[in-house]
C-alpha cells in the first residue's frame, strides 16, 4: 500500500519535471507562465472596469451635483465667446491711430442721439456727448445729410489728415464712424467749453478769463498750429483759425479743434483751392483775393484772434459805431494813435503790464502783416508770446512792422529773435 501511495505521488511530480517540446521548459513552468498570463489580463481587464467606472462617476457627479448650474456655465461660456467675439471685433476696428466704431456703438454713446446729448451745432453737423464702452467721453460730430456730398469728402480728407496727428494743444479724433450714410467723427471731450463762449458769453461784469488766462490760452493755439505748421510732413494748414474752433480744459488749456477744413500740403507748395472756406472777420485778404492758401493764412487768423482775447471784441461787430465795427481797423487806429491801453477788454480786472501788452499788440500787427512772407511763423509766436524780456532784449534785431496803416505818424520796431526755433520750445 505504502508502496503504491508513493509511487502515485512520486508519478504525479516526475510528470510536471518532465521536459515539454515547447522550447524544451518543463511542463510546470509552461503552467506557470499561462498563469501569470491569466493573472495579468484578468488585473488589466479590472483596472479598466475600475477606471470606467471612476470616469462615469466624475460624469455623474458634475450632472448632479454641479459646482455651477448649468444655465451659469452656459451663460458663462457664451459670455466668454462674446468677449471673445467682441475682442477680436475692436482688433478688426483698430486702424492704427484710432477706431472705426459702428452705428450701433456710437448710438449706445450718445443714447440714441439724445437731444440732452447736444452739446453744439456747426456748419457741418450736430455735435453729441458721448460715453464709450469703456466709460471714456467724447463728442460726436454727426455730420449733416444735407451735407452728404461735400461733407464725405470733407469727412475722409478729415479722418486721413488728423487721426494721427496728437499734441497737447489739438483736439484729438479717436475715431470714426461710417455706416451706410451715416458718416461722424469721433473726438476726445474737452470740458470747458469754446473760447468764444468764454469771450462773448455772458459771464457777468468781471471775466473769469484773467490777462494772464489769455495770454496762456494764445501761447497754447499758437503752439497747437505751429506742431501742424511745422512738426508734421507734410504740414497741415487749418484753415478755420477762430474763437469756437478753440476748446478750454478746467485749466484754461487750449485745444484748436475742427479740423474740417484742414487740408494735408506738400512741404514747398502753396495749396489753391476753388474757394474760399474760412470765417468771415478771420480769412487772411490773399485768401479771401485769391483762394492761394498756406500756413501764413492760419497766422493771420491767429493774429485776429490775438485781438479778440485782448479787446474780448468780435472780429465783425455790426452793433458798434462805424468805426470800431470791423476790429483789424479799429485795432490798427487805436495803436497808431498811442491808444493801445484802451484796446483792452474792459471786463479784465487786473490791467496787464504795459510790457505785456505791448508785445501782445506787436504780435497781433506782426501776424496781419499784409505780406505774407514778413508774417512770423507760429514757431517765432510762441517766442515772442513766452519770451519774458521780448520786445526789450537789446540783442535782437529789429524789423520794421509794414501796413501799420500808413496815416499812423509812428514807426512801430518789432524786435525779432534772431536765434534758430528749436521745434522742442514750442512742444
Ligand atoms: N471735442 C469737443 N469737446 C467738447 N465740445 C465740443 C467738441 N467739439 C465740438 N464741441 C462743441 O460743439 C460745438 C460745435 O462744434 P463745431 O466744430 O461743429 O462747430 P463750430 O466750430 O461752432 O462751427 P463751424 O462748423 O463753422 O466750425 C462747439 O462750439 C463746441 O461747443
Amino acid at each position: 500500500m505504502a508502496a503504491s501511495g508513493n509511487s502515485s505521488g512520486g508519478g504525479l511530480l516526475p510528470e510536471l519535471t518532465q521536459r515539454t517540446p515547447i522550447l524544451g521548459l518543463k511542463l510546470y513552468l509552461i503552467i506557470l507562465f499561462f498563469i501569470v498570463i491569466l493573472v495579468s489580463t484578468l488585473l488589466i481587464f479590472f483596472i479598466c472596469i475600475m477606471k470606467r467606472r471612476m470616469r462615469m462617476r466624475v460624469k455623474h457627479s458634475s450632472g448632479t451635483i454641479p459646482l455651477v448650474s448649468k444655465e451659469e456655465s452656459e451663460m458663462k461660456s457664451g459670455e466668454k465667446e462674446r468677449r471673445r467675439r467682441r475682442k477680436s471685433e475692436e482688433e478688426k476696428e483698430k486702424i492704427g491711430w484710432g477706431r472705426r466704431y459702428s452705428l450701433k456703438e456710437v448710438e449706445e454713446a450718445t443714447r440714441g442721439f439724445e437731444e440732452g446729448n447736444v452739446i453744439g451745432k456747426g456748419g457741418y453737423g450736430i455735435v453729441y456727448r458721448g460715453i464709450l464702452h469703456d466709460a471714456s467721453v467724447v463728442a460726436v460730430k454727426n455730420l449733416l445729410n444735407n451735407n452728404k456730398g461735400q461733407a464725405e469728402k470733407e469727412f475722409k480728407g478729415e479722418v486721413e489728415a488728423i487721426g494721427k496727428v496728437r499734441h497737447k494743444h489739438l483736439v484729438g479724433l479717436v475715431g470714426y464712424c461710417a455706416e451706410g450714410a451715416q458718416r461722424m467723427l469721433v473726438y476726445e471731450y474737452i470740458d470747458n467749453g469754446t473760447l468764444e463762449q468764454w469771450l462773448h458769453g455772458d459771464v457777468g461784469p468781471v471775466s473769469p478769463l484773467t490777462w494772464d488766462i489769455r495770454m496762456k490760452v494764445a501761447v497754447g493755439i499758437a503752439k497747437g498750429l505751429a506742431y501742424l505748421h511745422e512738426g508734421l510732413e507734410p504740414k497741415v494748414v487749418h484753415r478755420d483759425v477762430k474763437s469756437s474752433n478753440i476748446l478750454l480744459d478746467k485749466k484754461w488749456n487750449a485745444k484748436v479743434s475742427d479740423f474740417g477744413l484742414a487740408k494735408l500740403l506738400g512741404s514747398e507748395k502753396s495749396y489753391v483751392t476753388t474757394r474760399v472756406m474760412g470765417t468771415f472777420g478771420y480769412v487772411s485778404p490773399e485768401y479771401a483775393s485769391t483762394g492761394m492758401l498756406n500756413e501764413g493764412s492760419d497766422v493771420y487768423s491767429f493774429g485776429i484772434l490775438l485781438m479778440e482775447l485782448i479787446t474780448g471784441r468780435s472780429p465783425i461787430d455790426y452793433s458798434r459805431p462805424p468805426a470800431e465795427m470791423n476790429l483789424v481797423n479799429w485795432f490798427k487806429g487805436m495803436v497808431a494813435s498811442r491808444r493801445g491801453d484802451e484796446l483792452v477788454d474792459p471786463l479784465i480786472e487786473i490791467k496787464p503790464s504795459p510790457r505785456s501788452l505791448k508785445r501782445a499788440l506787436l504780435v497781433c500787427l506782426r501776424c496781419i502783416d499784409l505780406d505774407v512772407i514778413k508774417r512770423p511763423k507760429m514757431g517765432q509766436i510762441v517766442h515772442m508770446l513766452e519770451a519774458d524780456d521780448f520786445p526789450y532784449r537789446s540783442k535782437h534785431r529789429t524789423i520794421e512792422i509794414d501796413h501799420v496803416p500808413s496815416h499812423a505818424a509812428v514807426s512801430i520796431k518789432v524786435p525779432y529773435p534772431a536765434r534758430h526755433v528749436e521745434p522742442s520750445s514750442w512742444r
